[in-house]
């Protein structure tokens, strides 16, 4: 099958900064592709030269087989991350409006109503919370029913309900054959809805593939993840290997315990043997691990040199060791 989206060695400066290093990417028909990575890393420049909006030094992009900038227009649907559409209009008059930019339109309407706006159509765009102006953004990406969808974070302040109203969506287009490229920042969005995810960092994919087949390579162990106060060793009599989460992830608090390799079976004796020892703790949790699991391993790594750079830990003084445990245990 030849792919419908298509990135070969992609590169992208602005002055000093490098956007693209060396990007290359494929997307097949009817495949959802999900990109992720730290802010910084080229994903809207990638978007952006998958989508001819900008000019990449060197390397090819190729949607339906042709250049960007020559592809037909009723096909391609195209969210950028920051996109204002006029204030005075209505979400109707919005839609409508670009609507209006192409041959065989859908119903501004039915478009409302698939981002679940149908009772607010006659709100002007200026009145609408933020979140309900990502969607009728959302909306006006789709009003020409595209064969391929580019989506820049779609669904950055979106509301959970809303969320997955967007999901339910980009499902239903996928099932119905429409190839999406997206951006985003959320774990559990690019897990549920990429077929395939692509991690970039510092201009270049690091890793790609299926969620299921990244997490078996980078996301590392099962966890049992246990808040305490106590310290490492007295977990020291237990079978399985045990760390302290220097910066945890969502909902892991730093300086809890995680104790790994353990399945659901072997809880209780973990438990067992707290309680046992006396250690005190306030809140036990057990995990497989995920695609946030995947991330923190290949790229937290950026951030904590980022923050490293301009002091962001006390007295800046992170030694490289913290730094590989970290990668390592993240
Ligand atoms: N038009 C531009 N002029 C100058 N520098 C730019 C321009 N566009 C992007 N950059 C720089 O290129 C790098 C990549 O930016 P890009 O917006 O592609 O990252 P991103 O992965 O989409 O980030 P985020 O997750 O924050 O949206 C950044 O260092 C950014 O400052």
């Amino acid at each position: 099958m030849s792919a419908v989206v298509e990135a070969t060695d992609l590169e992208k400066r602005y002055g000093e900064t490098v956007a693209l290093s060396g990007a290359s990417l494929a997307v097949d028909a009817g495949e959802v592709f999900g990109l992720i990575g730290p802010n910084g890393a080229g994903k809207t420049t990638l978007v952006r030269a998958l989508t001819g909006t900008t000019e990449p030094d060197s390397g090819a992009a190729r949607v339906l087989g042709e250049a960007p900038t020559a592809i037909d227009r009723d096909r391609l649907g195209v969210l950028p991350q920051a996109f204002s559409p006029p204030d005075r209009l209505s979400a109707r008059e919005l839609l409508a409006y670009y609507a209006g930019l192409y041959d065989d339109p859908r119903d501004p309407d039915a478009v409302l109503a698939d981002v679940g706006l149908a009772d607010d159509g006659d709100t002007w765009y200026e009145d609408l919370s933020g979140g309900q102006q990502r969607r009728v953004c959302v909306g006006s990406a789709l009003v020409n029913d595209p064969d391929v969808l580019f989506l820049d974070e779609p669904t950055t302040g979106i509301d959970p309900a809303g969320r997955r109203t967007v999901w339910r969506l980009i499902e239903d287009l996928a099932a119905g054959g429409t190839t999406v490229l997206l951006t985003t920042h959320d774990m559990a969005e690019a897990e549920r809805l990429a077929d395939r995810v692509g991690l970039l960092t510092d201009g270049s994919l690091v890793a790609q593939g299926t969620p299921d087949a990244l997490v078996a390579e980078h996301g590392g162990s099962s966890r049992l993840t246990v808040e305490t106060a106590a310290d490492l060793e007295a977990f020291d009599d237990l079978e399985h290997p045990v760390e302290r989460v220097e910066r945890g992830r969502r909902g892991t608090p730093d300086g809890a315990v995680v104790v790994r390799e353990i399945e659901p079976a072997e809880i209780a004796a973990v438990v067992d043997s707290l309680e046992a020892r006396d250690i005190e703790y306030t809140g036990l949790s057990w995990a497989e691990p995920d695609l946030e699991d995947v991330y923190l391993a290949l790229a937290d790594r950026t951030e904590l040199e980022r923050t490293d750079r301009v002091g962001g830990s006390d007295g800046g003084d992170e030694s490289a060791d913290d730094l590989a445990q970290a990668g390592e245990t993240a």
